[in-house]
């Protein structure tokens, strides 16, 4: 199958982002997320852009691996492209807890995730993302992961962000996946944002804008992919 250079995200320059893709991107994928990424492409068409894109993979990979992250959790699985990476990031005794209402589309990737040789590493729970972190957090409100993953829907970001700072132990960080929304988010009206993306949009602003004075993390706006914003909790 042809490569495809996504067309979602907010680096608007083509030539740079097929030179980015190409050049340090895709030689660097593994084979079975490169399999997964084509499954879902194959079952879901368009739709596969929800995948986070593979130059955002090998970031996130290199941060999980850097912060010695040996128990995650990711709230947004959809076929698993996260998933997959963050398996491969982790060690032999590392562990996912992955949550998503749609099992359906897990299962497209899971076949991927088991040749891998790391699906021993996750335990997938079919749920909505707020009612799991509320259940974790009157089973066992202890922190105990070391890195999340937020990329779900996008107006309960902020809810998600308190109960994960009860989650999340001190040092470790949560990251939020499509904060920039395409570009959308520097629009100074709504006229040139799609109808259908405006409410994900008002949402991240507004996520932005209390991240940004929350003295309990510390910040970093990452521009890759569609944004990612990286939070470590101080507190
Ligand atoms: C952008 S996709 C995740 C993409 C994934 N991280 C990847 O790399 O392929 C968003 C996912 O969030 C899930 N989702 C949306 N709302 C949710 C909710 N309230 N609770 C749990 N999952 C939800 C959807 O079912 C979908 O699979």
């Amino acid at each position: 199958m042809e490569k495809q250079i996504p067309s979602k995200g907010i680096l608007k320059n083509e030539a740079l982002k097929k030179y980015i893709f190409e050049t340090t991107a895709y030689p660097r994928e593994h084979e079975q997320l490169k399999k997964l990424r084509e499954a879902t492409v194959h079952k879901y068409g368009n739709l596969s852009e929800m995948e986070v894109p593979v130059d955002e993979g090998l970031f996130l990979s290199m941060l999980i691996k850097m912060m010695n992250a040996k128990n995650t959790l990711e709230l947004g699985v959809f076929t698993g492209y996260s998933l997959l990476t963050t398996a491969f990031a982790l060690p032999e005794d590392g562990h996912i807890t992955a949550i998503d209402i749609d099992k359906e589309a897990y299962e497209v990737g899971l076949e991927f995730i088991k040749n891998a040789g790391v699906d021993h590493k996750i335990n997938f729970i079919q749920s909505d993302g707020l009612q799991a972190l509320d259940k974790m957090l009157s089973e066992n409100p202890k922190p105990e992961f070391d890195f999340a993953f937020v990329d779900a829907d996008k107006p309960n970001y902020a809810n998600v962000h308190e109960r994960l700072l009860k989650l999340v132990k001190v040092g470790g960080i949560i990251a939020f996946d499509n904060t920039l929304w395409f570009g959308f988010v520097a629009e100074e009206g709504e006229e040139n944002v799609p109808e259908h993306m405006r409410v994900n949009r008002k949402a991240l602003m507004d996520l932005n804008k209390r991240l940004a004075s929350d003295a309990r993390i510390e910040l970093s706006q990452v521009s890759i992919g569609d944004g990612v914003t990286l939070c470590r909790r101080l507190v």
